[in-house]
């Protein structure tokens, strides 16, 4: 049912039921606002969307359960992932990723603040997870823990991760058909399901390290793929550039139901850099008034998120979108996805 009133944001909130079951007009509206949404903010939050309420809760409480199993268990050789360039088969993540391992870089850290903040350590762990069916010669093996350990987790991650893809191919849709194209224009691109599905953990951090810069959750960053799909809990510390004020960040605080759905700059540069892949960064949560004060307000609460990066198949050759050549002509040259994922991860691994 499409919702009466939608909550205060500094990003747009689309109800997504009216492109997924409504009229044809109401299609055609929303498909516009979603693609107007992608070439302004680049960010938008999806409510009444596709993947139920309970689902996503449910998906909470697992991640809470994995990042829970003893760290023995989680960084046996059959679990942990490996690191890319030392062993790795993959170019896509798989597994789990302990505290302190993953750094995320930006080509844009230009002045000296940003390049220091990159020798900070990300305060996260991550449980990556990929398809397990679908084009066997770009299948990544899951990496899950021994099936007693967790009963049940694997089983949820998979339909979990089919959800997401469905949801993902909708939008994909929406996008094709705001801009004119054929509706299975970027499905057509996206068969493979070669994404990445990725449960983050921020333990709880001294407020005082977030805050000056001695430890980090995530510092500004864009995403590298087509869209990503996040559902975060009820702590905040999400924040998006605002692009109307370059390097002023706005809160995307966590609506209760709704997805928020991001453009990555594999897409904005298909797109010849129409639709827009925003820097967006995870700060020190808002202080929650009375769980804190008991702490002594210094310790953050603990955070969970649930990204889901789209991606595209692999070895397809994209060249820029039909339509969106402007006047002067496509900017990039045609490229793959797994050239252009695999130059980005590169970077963002600690050696
Ligand atoms: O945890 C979040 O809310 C955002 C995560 C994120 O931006 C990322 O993993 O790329
Ligand atoms: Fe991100």
């Amino acid at each position: 049912m499409p919702s009466a009133t939608l909550p205060v944001a500094h990003l747009p909130i689309i109800d997504f039921s009216l492109f997924t079951s409504g009229s044809p007009e109401q299609r055609l509206k929303t498909a516009r606002e979603v693609v107007d949404a992608f070439k302004t903010a680049g960010f938008v939050y999806l409510v009444n969307h596709t993947v139920p309420d309970e689902l996503v809760d449910e998906c909470f409480q697992w991640s809470k359960k994995v990042f829970q199993l003893p760290q023995s268990e989680l960084t046996r050789e059959e679990v942990i992932r490996p690191q890319p360039g030392n062993g790795a088969k993959s170019y896509i993540a798989r597994g789990y990723t302990p505290v302190g391992r993953e750094k995320v870089s930006q080509d844009v850290y230009a002045d000296d603040t940003l390049k220091s903040l990159r020798q900070v350590e990300d305060v996260k762990e991550l449980y990556d997870i990929g398809a397990d069916k679908g084009a066997p010669a770009v299948r990544e093996p899951n990496r899950f823990p021994p099936r007693h350990l967790l009963p049940g987790f694997e089983d949820f991650m998979i339909n979990f991760f089919w959800r997401c893809h469905e949801f993902g191919l909708d939008i994909f849709r929406a996008i094709a058909i705001g801009l004119g194209l054929d509706e299975d224009y970027f499905v057509n691109f996206h068969q493979d399901a070669d994404h990445l599905f990725r449960l983050i953990h921020y333990p709880a951090v001294s407020r005082k390290a977030l805050a000056s810069g001695q430890k980090a959750r995530i510092p500004a960053h864009s995403d590298f793929g087509s869209i990503t799909i996040l559902f975060q809990d009820q702590v905040g510390g999400l924040q998006v550039e605002d692009r109307k004020n370059p390097g002023s960040y706005l809160p995307a605080s966590p609506i209760k139901g709704s997805a928020i759905v991001n453009i990555g700059d594999f897409l904005m540069r298909w797109s010849n850099d129409v639709l827009k892949s925003t820097l967006h960064r995870v700060i020190e949560p808002p202080a929650d008034g009375e769980q804190e004060a008991e702490e002594g307000n210094e310790m953050t609460q603990e955070r969970f998120s649930v990204p889901f990066f789209l991606q595209a198949d692999r070895h397809k050759m994209i060249q820029c979108v039909p339509g969106l050549e402007g006047e002067t002509g496509p900017k990039f040259p045609p490229i793959t996805a797994m050239e252009y994922l695999a130059m980005r991860t590169d970077a963002t691994f600690r050696k």
